[in-house]
């Protein structure tokens, strides 16, 4: 039985390509600056940024397109004053001339928002502390701050002066990790690494603390730990049976009824069956599809291995897909193989009262086409753009600076990474009209171009640092509302 998911509270997401009309993000904060080389892999990221070029020369290109295809009236006709204005302002939530949209929302602000509340800022400066290890006297002087910087020192982890309090939180950049709006339910992650803690408790001290959520608060879903947790021995809580982790880069609403999620090195069998166990008692959809992919830091969330661009069309890594296998076939060594099939790629879909009897589907193009098909009702081929054209050795490097990490604003007009220039060939041989976020900001300023008019474009965004980071425009945001 179809349900109708439709809301008024303004929190509904579908596809992932529908007209994008509201989203959460995190532009990058002044912890991000002071990630030292010993502590980068860590805090997961691959090197040290330069801060101010990853703001000002990448960064704040995404939220200025954000704002034009989201919310015009914020940016349209005031370019040059916020282009000129050193202090970056616009885009620091607190600030005075900050652009304070309820439609392009930092985290930040909302966490700025609760912690105005007394019992709200007490509990959570509790629990930060808590985790944080601080000191009685640390966890008084936070007292002296008022909500907004208090959010910032939270999220920063260093207070006004610069002086460091805690590790700080590079990662929240990655806001398509702390939750996913699967439609009128938001799934709060469970983080696999140790560096994204922080970021899942103040994440749901603004899920179920903020107005913006209160109307769907029955609707957060936090994934129980298995109740043996706690006297399992050590070995035996990590492996992938019993451990309870899961982030948003491996949960992906593709269709209203249908639901992917990802087996990888961040999120466990355990979790995925939690998850489905919760949606289909809930009714919330009828398709769950479980994809298994290697363990490998290179790979860490399905997002990372394809995203899909419009109802008919996807980007993916080769090597992982169907062309992989021809290529292996082709390649002599390849009979030397083990006889077993590749274990640690596998796809099974599970249908709602039919749980037990899960259907293998043997690839990804044949898994993606189905959706495209059959869930999204599309009649044209369905196609599919590969990392690198396929190109070796292009297809694992450009996925590693996330070609596969893409974000539909609305279908076929996609936010990536510069840097793909394989990947973008492949999608100028399919028609598409490639143009630099600064081109594309400058023409709509000047009523060149219109945002509702784009169709078949790939936008591309600076990324020298923003990919040291390891994660794209997918990642880098949390749909709220889609049409
Ligand atoms: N969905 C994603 O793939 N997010 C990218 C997260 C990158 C971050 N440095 C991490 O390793 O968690």
């Amino acid at each position: 039985m179809k349900t109708d998911t439709s809301n008024h509270s303004g929190i509904n997401v579908s596809t992932e390509t529908g007209r994008l009309r509201k989203l959460l993000i995190h532009s990058p904060d002044r912890g991000l600056g002071k990630v030292v080389p010993s502590k980068a892999q860590d805090w997961l990221f691959e090197d040290i940024v330069h801060l101010d070029t990853m703001r000002r020369a990448e960064y704040d290109y995404f939220v200025k397109l954000l704002l034009y295809f989201l919310d015009p009236a914020k940016i349209k006709g005031r370019l040059k004053a916020i282009d000129a204005d050193t202090s970056r302002e616009f885009y620091i939530p607190g600030s005075e001339s900050y652009f304070n949209s309820d439609k392009v929302i930092d985290i930040q602000k909302l966490l700025g928002e609760i912690l105005e509340n007394e019992s709200v800022r007490i509990k959570l400066t509790a629990a930060i502390c808590g985790i944080e290890k601080c000191s009685f006297q640390t966890h008084e002087a936070l007292t002296a701050y008022d909500a907004n910087e208090l959010a910032t020192i939270f999220i920063s982890g260093s207070l006004p002066d610069r002086r460091m309090l805690f590790a700080p939180l590079p990662n929240l950049i990655f806001m398509r990790d702390i939750g996913i709006v699967i439609n009128d339910h938001i799934l709060l992650n469970k983080p696999a690494k140790a560096a994204r803690t922080r970021e899942s408790i103040l994440a749901q001290f603004v899920f179920f603390h903020h107005p913006m959520f209160a109307d769907i608060r029955e609707n957060i879903i936090e994934i129980p730990e298995n109740e043996r947790h706690f006297l399992l021995p050590d070995e035996e809580k990590a492996s992938d049976y019993h451990r309870c982790t899961l982030e948003g880069g491996d949960v992906m609403m593709v269709a209203p009824r249908h639901l992917l999620i990802g087996c990888s090195e961040r999120t466990s069998v355990y979790a995925a069956q939690q998850v489905m166990k919760i949606l289909f008692d809930r009714n919330v959809v009828d398709t769950i599809t479980i994809i298994k992919i290697p363990k490998k830091r290179d790979y860490m969330h399905i997002d990372t291995l394809f995203t899909q661009v419009k109802k008919n069309m996807w980007v993916l890594l080769g090597a992982l897909a169907r062309t992989g296998d021809e290529a292996k076939k082709r390649d002599v060594l390849h009979f030397f193989a083990p006889a077993e099939p590749q274990q640690d790629f596998r796809i099974l879909q599970f249908i709602k009262g039919h749980e037990h009897k899960p259907i293998e589907i043997e690839n990804l193009e044949d898994l993606l086409t189905d959706i495209s098909r059959n869930d999204l009702n599309c009649e044209d081929d369905v196609q599919f753009i590969y990392s690198g054209n396929n190109e070796f050795p292009f297809g694992e490097r450009e996925q590693w600076t996330d070609s596969c990490n893409l974000l539909a604003i609305q279908n076929g007009v996609v936010i990536g990474y510069d840097r793909n220039d394989k990947t973008l060939e492949a999608f100028r041989e399919r028609g598409f009209h490639i143009i630099s976020a600064a081109e594309l900001i400058f023409r709509f300023e000047n009523d060149d171009l219109s945002p509702d008019t784009l169709t078949d474009t790939f936008i591309t965004l600076p990324s020298a640092e923003l990919s040291r980071a390891r994660g794209g425009s997918h990642c880098m945001s949390m749909p709220v509302l889609r049409d």
